[in-house]
């Protein structure tokens, strides 16, 4: 009979969420796992599961289950309807007692034995939704969904400890960052996060709309406005009513759309072309640019005024060269990805694709290395990843090209926080770093480690 039930895991014991996974797995149809419980509102927005495993303890805060009790109340808050079971440590059943009282389906204690952890999900799946809808969405419906966001540098922790802090709040937000650094991707997840989450979220590209426009796009216009308005037609700020709109490439508003927006902005309301009644707003702005709106101010060609109003909370996004930890995770994360996507057997990034891939500069950043893994994992004929799939023979980037960069120092520095992250255990430092056992003895060795 082939399996059925949705499950995710959340704990930031590695080991414990692998061990889990790893029996579930063998159990029910989907097992997802995430050491992160920040990620949860972002999970629960995108995802359905019939059973969430919680744990109790997460490293803040190590005995008072109090961080796992936020987090209970968070997730049912996101859905009352969720089935938590909760993980505590051998000794805490009081405190399991008082989160059942919270609303917890059941609890398990830790170590946990692998009978009981089973029976204790199949039953908390038995109270969770158990007729399969007809009309539930395939998995046709969710690929539009955004894709996680993946970073575990200081730099993209602590950015993404800010966007969930302000996810709440109505404040505009400008993200900044080079081409292809996720600037969108993170707009989309502060959407996400936000109390506005179930309602639309907007793009609208300010390099893409003619200024001509410009005014139409975003205000609307009334049937017969101009020549081609054959009908009435919603602006995407209306269209955003009550949810976020995100302006992207905003530097390239010319200056009188800037006027005309500053002035929406002020007023809070949008006068649709051709028409003489305001219709109200209530929209979360993000903008985004490429380019430095600082400098534009000082050179004349962005408004001062405009800047301040949509710089409420400026986030920069750090282009991938100055945030190499998340390289490595980056690329497993897209083969994994395309993986399934192409039916491919490739597994793992071969050790030299692990290094070449530490030393390039990623110009274009997040998608120009998810591009090039795309690439790679179609023409990839084996299980492992190997330079030439990534690196096209003729590319100005060669093996012995001087970057800039100290790739012995990065990887021994690498090496040094994912054995300091697995508390020394070789396996897992080498699975997190691309690595195969016997290659991450021989950099030990090495590096003196
Ligand atoms: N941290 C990340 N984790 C996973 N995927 C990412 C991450 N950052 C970017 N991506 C992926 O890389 C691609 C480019 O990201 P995105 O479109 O958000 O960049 P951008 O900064 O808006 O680019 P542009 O400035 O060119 O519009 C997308 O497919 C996105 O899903």
């Amino acid at each position: 009979m082939p399996h059925t039930g949705t499950i995710l895991i959340i704990d930031d014991d590695w080991d414990v969420l692998r061990a889990a996974q790893l029996l579930l797995k063998r159990h029910f149809a989907k097992v997802e796992g995430e050491r992160n419980p920040q990620q949860i509102p972002y999970l629960l927005n995108n995802n359905q599961y019939d059973v969430i495993l919680l744990d109790m303890n997460f490293t803040r805060d190590r005995s008072s289950g109090k961080e796992g009790f936020l987090w209970l109340d968070r997730i049912l808050d996101l859905n009352p309807q969720a089935v938590v079971i909760l993980f505590t440590a051998y000794g805490d059943v009081e405190m399991a007692v008082r989160a059942i009282k919270a609303g917890a389906a059941d609890f398990v204690l830790k170590p946990w034995e692998n009978d009981k952890l089973l029976a204790t999900v199949r039953s908390a799946m038995k109270e969770s939704v158990p007729e399969p809808k007809k009309e539930e969405p395939g998995p046709e419906d969710k690929k539009d969904l955004p894709s996680p966001i993946i970073g575990e540098s200081p730099l993209m922790q602590a950015l993404l400890e800010t966007a969930a802090k302000i996810a709440g709040t109505d404040a505009n937000v400008l993200i900044l960052g080079e081409n292809g650094t996720g600037k969108d991707l993170l707009a989309r997840y502060i959407h996400q996060l936000s109390a506005r989450s179930n309602q639309p979220f907007v793009p609208a590209d300010m390099g893409a709309i003619p200024e001509t426009l410009f005014e139409s796009e975003l205000f609307g216009h009334v049937k017969g406005a101009f020549t081609d308005a054959r009908a009435d037609r919603k602006g995407r700020f209306e269209e955003a009513d009550k949810g976020t709109i995100f302006l992207d490439e905003i530097s390239n508003l010319s200056l009188p759309a800037q006027a005309k927006l500053l002035n929406v902005l002020q007023s809070r309301v949008v006068v649709p072309v051709g028409s003489n009644k305001q219709r109200s707003l209530n929209v979360r702005l993000i903008c985004a640019s490429n380019r430095d709106l600082e400098k534009m101010v000082d050179e004349g060609s962005f408004r001062q005024d405009l800047l301040y109003r949509i710089n409420t909370i400026e986030i920069q996004l750090p282009p991938l060269r100055e945030r190499r930890e998340d390289i490595v995770l980056l690329a497993q994360h897209f083969l994994e990805q395309y993986r399934d996507k192409y039916k491919r057997e490739v597994r793992r990034l071969s050790d030299s694709l692990v290094s070449q891939l530490m030393r390039y500069p990623w110009p274009g950043n997040v998608r120009e290395l998810q591009h090039a893994i795309e690439r790679a994992v179609i023409l990839a004929q084996s299980d492992l990843l190997q330079p030439e799939h990534v690196f096209k023979k003729n590319s100005s980037f060669s093996k012995d090209a001087d970057t800039g960069f100290n790739l012995e120092e990065t990887e021994r520095e690498l090496i040094r926080k994912a054995l300091r992250e697995f508390n020394g255990s070789i396996t897992e430092a080498a699975r997190k770093l691309g690595l195969s056992r016997a290659a991450l003895y021989r950099r030990i060795e090495k590096y003196g480690i």
